[in-house]
């Protein structure tokens, strides 16, 4: 294994693992650190976490657990991959498990870049934009769990981290890798926001940190890096491989965001089966996973089962019952009603939330996601087993098509 990324959750990780993948690299995403070791032609190895939302010192212990078993795998450079929109408290968990992993790797610079410009999340001096807007005006300010308020990353990760923070700017980034190596050399701090606005930036960066042991960021950072071990000779290119999946198909939203909430609607829209799930009757035990996957096994065409609520209900229930009371609930009734589903039947599950997602997986005690190719960007088809495939929706990724898209590209 030649690439060992720790990914804080489980659609983020598979949205790293299909960059990697479209680059050429034979890439595998596990869920959780793997108890054995891994397959000997693996090139990138993802251990995802649940751990975006964890107290801080379990996301630092996992994430160290994950750290140990991938440099036991060969691995020469690690990649620490969050969200794209940063997702983090005030307290954690990003700074802390980043200086946990900086310290245990002796790294003396560490690069913090969540760009993607694909899916419109850029840097610009230092602020984090998704879109035209600033990251606190984008909708992620009212994120039910990790309400993102400020955009600066420099006084954000500050926050996280007994250190200052650095800054490379984009005006550097544009002059290419050598001038973003000296101004890294020349920083006064370990920890560096790098701005990034295009994918080209990205590579830049890439080829900048190719001797750097530990990078983190979104998935835009590991864009350049198959192209570094290549121009080593220690990796050579092939597409994912993929076989299509017969079957019943379901889908599974806990995701609140923007884009998700989109979805739901246009798949209600356009007729398609769909349960909305009110966390209070879950509360009560009005509703049950039981009943829920009773009625999608009862339906044709693609159920969607959803929790998926605006910001007003969302903090009403929140407010009422304790957020993370209504995060449990919800994750427990999204593992069980999945593990229903593929008993009953389903072959092919698209699962909408990262948080949601992790559930899932964990909840069908998956340990090894074989990458496939893109569905959108960010989403890559996955093959769980002989029997099951699935897409791990991040929350604010997707066309507003994308449930149907996903069940019919994992079947083709
Ligand atoms: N109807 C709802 N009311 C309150 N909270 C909800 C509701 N539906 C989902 N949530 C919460 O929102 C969180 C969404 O997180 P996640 O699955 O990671 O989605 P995203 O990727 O969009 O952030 C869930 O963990 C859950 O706690
Ligand atoms: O980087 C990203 O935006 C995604 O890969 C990701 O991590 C999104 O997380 P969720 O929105 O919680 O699914």
């Amino acid at each position: 294994m030649l690439l060992g990324c720790i990914g804080d959750d489980f659609t983020g990780s598979s949205d790293l693992g299909n960059t990697l993948a479209k680059a050429g690299m034979r890439v595998v995403q596990y869920s959780g650190t793997p108890a054995r070791p891994a397959a000997p032609d693996v090139e990138a190895g993802i251990v995802a976490l649940k751990s975006r939302t964890m107290p801080v010192a379990d996301a630092v212990r996992l994430s160290l657990e994950a750290l140990d078993w991938l440099r036991a795998q060969g691995c020469r450079q690690f990649l620490f991959k969050y969200c794209s929109t940063f997702d983090s408290t005030p307290q954690g968990n990003i700074g802390p498990v980043a200086a946990a992993l900086a310290n245990a790797l002796n790294a003396n610079r560490v690069i913090f870049c969540p760009a993607f410009p694909a899916a419109g999340r850029t840097i610009y001096q230092g602020h984090l934009f998704v879109g035209d807007c600033l990251l606190s005006e984008s909708g992620m300010e009212n994120h039910p769990l990790t309400p993102m308020t400020d955009p600066d990353l420099r006084r954000w990760l500050g926050q996280q981290v007994d250190e200052g923070v650095g800054h490379v700017p984009a005006a550097t980034v544009l002059h290419g890798p050598d001038a973003v190596r000296a101004a890294l050399r020349a920083q006064d701090h370990r920890f560096v926001v790098a701005d990034a606005i295009r994918d080209e930036d990205l590579l830049v960066l890439g080829q900048a940190v190719s001797n750097e042991v530990l990078l983190t960021g979104g998935s835009g950072i590991a864009l350049g890096l198959p192209g570094n071990f290549r121009a080593q000779g220690l990796s050579s290119a092939h597409g994912p491989q993929w076989r299509g999946q017969a079957g019943p198909a379901a889908v599974l939203s806990g995701s609140c965001s923007r884009a998700t909430r989109g979805q739901v609607e246009r798949h209600i829209a356009e007729g398609s089966p769909a349960l909305e799930i009110d966390p209070r009757a879950l509360l009560r035990d009005d509703m049950t996973a039981r009943d829920a996957a009773a009625w999608a096994l009862s339906q044709t065409g693609l159920p969607l089962v959803y929790s998926s609520a605006d910001p007003d209900a969302v903090r009403a229930v929140q407010d009422h019952h304790g957020s993370q009371i209504v995060a449990a609930r919800l994750d427990a009734f999204f593992a069980e009603c999945a593990r229903l589903l593929v008993a009953g039947g389903v072959t092919r599950l698209i699962t909408a939330g990262g948080e949601t997602s992790g559930a899932v997986v964990e909840g069908l005690s998956v340990d090894t996601l074989e990458i496939g190719p893109e569905i959108d960007p960010g989403v890559p088809a996955i093959r769980v087993r002989d029997n099951l495939v699935m897409a791990l929706k991040s929350g604010n990724f997707g066309a507003e098509d994308f449930f149907a898209k996903a069940a019919a590209r994992l079947e083709g």
